[in-house]
């Protein structure tokens, strides 16, 4: 209990650190040493001086960046995060700021001292990573990334629709868009893909070696997206379609080159500007396999399936949406037509995935795929 004396003493004190603090004022004006320069030295410098720069690499704590003005013959900036930044981590796709040596020179070391607000993170849980303790660490794989690039092959490898569902989940939870890149359209046509997502009004665009890249390239025009894609899709001759080998020396000297493919998780890639248009970034994810989804709940899950979500109204409260559930709605709203069943199947195997029960690292093919087997 506070009694009275004790609130006169506090008020008492109120007034004496007021008194103290128009005293110190004066202080400042009479540059007085001593005391009153102590708080100063503790206040962070607040980089008026640094410079916006963009990380299009990292690499065992090193960060590759590169200035706004900078052209495909200016060397990158290599940076260190700045002890003040704390335990925040920073990935390809940040806007940070740099202080210190931005020259590019060699040998030169820059420090980022602040990240950017983040427009959009695309995560992945590293449950296929056998090199952590933890087994499943959620990793973010890219910052402010406007779109997800899902490259899949027609035919040689057949698309695997459990793969691509799973990236469609990664991407909605992200809150960035998707964009199927059908390849090797000169084997096969993508009439069965496009069936299975017919109720999705899902942006696509088909590749063959002849085409001209004309829709995809004003498609990625101006943004940053991040390109996916099992092995053998056609991911790199794409890329390399894209990007001339100029403008790919950057990232991949600094985080490719070194071979060190698989702990190199993403690089970002510049985009030639063409006339009149503004700048993309295609973000090309060489180390990333799949996209584990154990950080997303299974309602966020089933934002990756739009075209069920509807069918989920009459399931009781905290339905878990799994086959065993009897009044879950969705075998109903299956059952009329409202949906694909493949759809309801893809979706309850990647709830399954989550807790453990699938393995990522089989090819995810969804019955009705080409050589799906039974
Ligand atoms: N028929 C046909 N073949 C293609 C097409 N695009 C790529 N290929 C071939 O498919 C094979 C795999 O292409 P890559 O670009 O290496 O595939 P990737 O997805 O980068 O595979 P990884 O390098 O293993 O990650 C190569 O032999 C390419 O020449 C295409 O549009 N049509
Ligand atoms: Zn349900």
């Amino acid at each position: 209990m506070v009694g009275d004396g004790d609130r006169q003493e506090l008020t008492c004190g109120g007034n004496a650190l007021a008194t103290k603090r128009r005293e110190y004022d004066e202080d400042d004006v009479r540059v007085r040493p001593g005391r009153s320069s102590r708080p100063r030295t503790r206040t962070r410098p607040s980089h008026s001086d640094a410079v916006d720069g963009f990380v299009i690499a990292v690499d065992r704590g090193r960060y590759t960046c590169v200035l706004p003005d900078a052209g495909p013959d200016d060397p990158p900036v290599t940076a260190m995060r700045a002890r003040e930044l704390g335990r925040k981590s920073v990935v390809v796709g940040d806007r940070v700021a740099l202080v210190g040596d931005t020259s590019g020179a060699a040998g030169a070391l820059a420090r980022i001292v602040r990240i950017a607000e983040r427009r959009s993170v695309l995560r992945r849980t590293a449950d296929d990573d056998e090199s952590t303790a933890e087994g499943r660490l959620e990793r973010v794989v890219v910052a402010n990334a406007d779109q997800l690039v899902i490259v899949s092959a027609l035919a040689d490898p057949p698309p695997r629709t459990g793969f691509i569902d799973r990236c469609l989940v990664a991407a909605y939870d992200a809150g960035i868009e998707p964009l199927l890149c059908l390849t090797k359209a000169d084997l096969a046509g993508p009439e069965a893909v496009l069936d299975y997502y017919t109720e999705l009004e899902l942006p696509y665009v088909l590749v063959r070696p002849d085409s001209d890249l004309a829709a995809l390239r004003a498609l990625l025009a101006g943004r940053i997206s991040v390109m996916v894609g099992h092995s053998g899709v056609g991911k790199s001759t794409l890329v390399n379609r894209l990007v001339p080998e100029a403008f790919r020396a950057v990232g991949t000297v600094s985080a490719i080159g070194r071979g060190r493919h698989t702990s190199t998780s993403a690089v970002a890639l510049p985009l030639p500007v063409e006339p009149g248009a503004a700048p993309g970034w295609i973000v090309d994810t060489p180390g990333v396999r799949s996209f584990g989804l154990a950080h997303v709940s299974a309602d966020s899950l089933l934002h990756g399936f739009p075209d069920l979500v509807e069918g989920t109204v009459d399931c009781p409260a905290n339905c878990p949406h799994t086959p065993d559930e009897a009044d879950c709605g969705l075998d109903a709203w299956v059952a009329a037509g409202k949906a694909d069943a493949r759809r309801l199947a893809s979706y309850r195997r990647l709830l399954a995935s989550r807790s453990g029960e699938g393995d990522t690292r089989e090819p995810e093919r969804n019955p009705g795929d080409p050589l799906a087997g039974s």
